[in-house]
């Protein structure tokens, strides 16, 4: 479980990008969190596996005071929290095999990288974690040579192959084209489901928030301003959560009433 209670974030310039975060999220749930660029998403998520430092308030996971780890500590938190950003974070010039291998064998020695030594096992695990998201026949492939889509799935199988309870995941498909977005989103979901991953996911488009993700947290101005299931989500719950007031915005309801269309086509 991931509990916030009263957690702030505060950035040491003193911008408070996180204020009163209360929240709990239980093993297994698929949660898309979403509002406006600069509402503070990238910070809520990045303070889970302490990529941030919390700077008021606790959080936990798995009952661990994540604002308490130090090291070590630090490192095995992360291992059980697998995190997957737009930009893939790939090794490019080398195999797809190798890129997860190396998230397999946690601290591994240099000289192992250098000359690639890998047991059995491991490339086993490897090579499951590929076919878990139906790119095994890439495993030789140099990633380079992978489309968008691809590679965000090799991203995922890394992850997979690290055996985390919790994904987080930082806008995963927003450089892809809507095709191939709908093909990644549809293997987090199997994902969740199959392993009862816990999948956290910051996504701008709202359509695909609402086709795959089972509860919808709703950020404005660092504060979540609706905690709900996808289909509590309606056209004024939408035009609340990016209705920027502070900087007196307006809402845009032709953008809402198109989202709320291709939403509906294609639940
Ligand atoms: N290191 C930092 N120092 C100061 N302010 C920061 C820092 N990182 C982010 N911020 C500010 O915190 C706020 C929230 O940023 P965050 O990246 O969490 O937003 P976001 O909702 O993920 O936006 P986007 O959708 O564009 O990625 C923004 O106003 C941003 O400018």
């Amino acid at each position: 479980m991931i509990e916030f209670k009263e957690v702030e974030k505060r950035y040491p310039n003193g911008f408070l990008a996180l204020n009163h975060i209360n929240l709990n999220i239980e093993q297994g749930e698929f949660v898309a969190i979403i509002g406006l660029s600069g509402a503070g998403k990238s910070t809520l998520l990045r303070c889970i596996n302490k990529m941030h430092d919390i700077s008021g308030g606790t959080l936990r996971v798995n009952t661990i005071n994540v604002g308490q780890l130090k090291g070590r500590e630090v490192r095995n938190l992360r291992r059980n929290i697998g995190m997957i950003f737009q930009s893939f974070n790939l090794v490019t010039r080398v195999s797809v095999l190798k890129n997860v291998l190396v998230s397999i064998v946690p601290n591994m020695p240099f000289w192992r990288k250098i000359f690639g030594v890998f047991t059995r096992k491991e490339k086993l695990q490897a090579l499951m974690a590929l076919d878990q998201v139906g790119i095994l026949e890439k495993a030789y492939v140099r990633v380079d040579q992978l489309s968008g889509g691809q590679q965000q799935r090799v991203a995922l199988a890394r992850t997979l192959a690290q055996n985390p309870k919790i994904i987080l995941a930082d806008e995963p498909v927003a450089s892809l084209d809507p095709v191939t977005a709908k093909q990644v989103m549809e293997d987090f979901k199997r994902i969740n489901q199959e392993l009862n991953m816990t999948i956290l996911m910051n996504i701008h488009h709202v359509d695909l928030a609402l086709a795959y993700a089972t509860r919808v947290i709703g950020v404005r101005n660092g504060e979540i301003v609706f905690d709900g299931k996808v289909d509590e989500i309606n056209e004024e719950t939408l035009a609340f959560i990016y209705n920027d007031t502070k900087e007196g915005r307006g809402v845009n309801h032709h953008a809402m009433e198109a989202t709320i269309a291709e939403k509906n086509s294609i639940a």
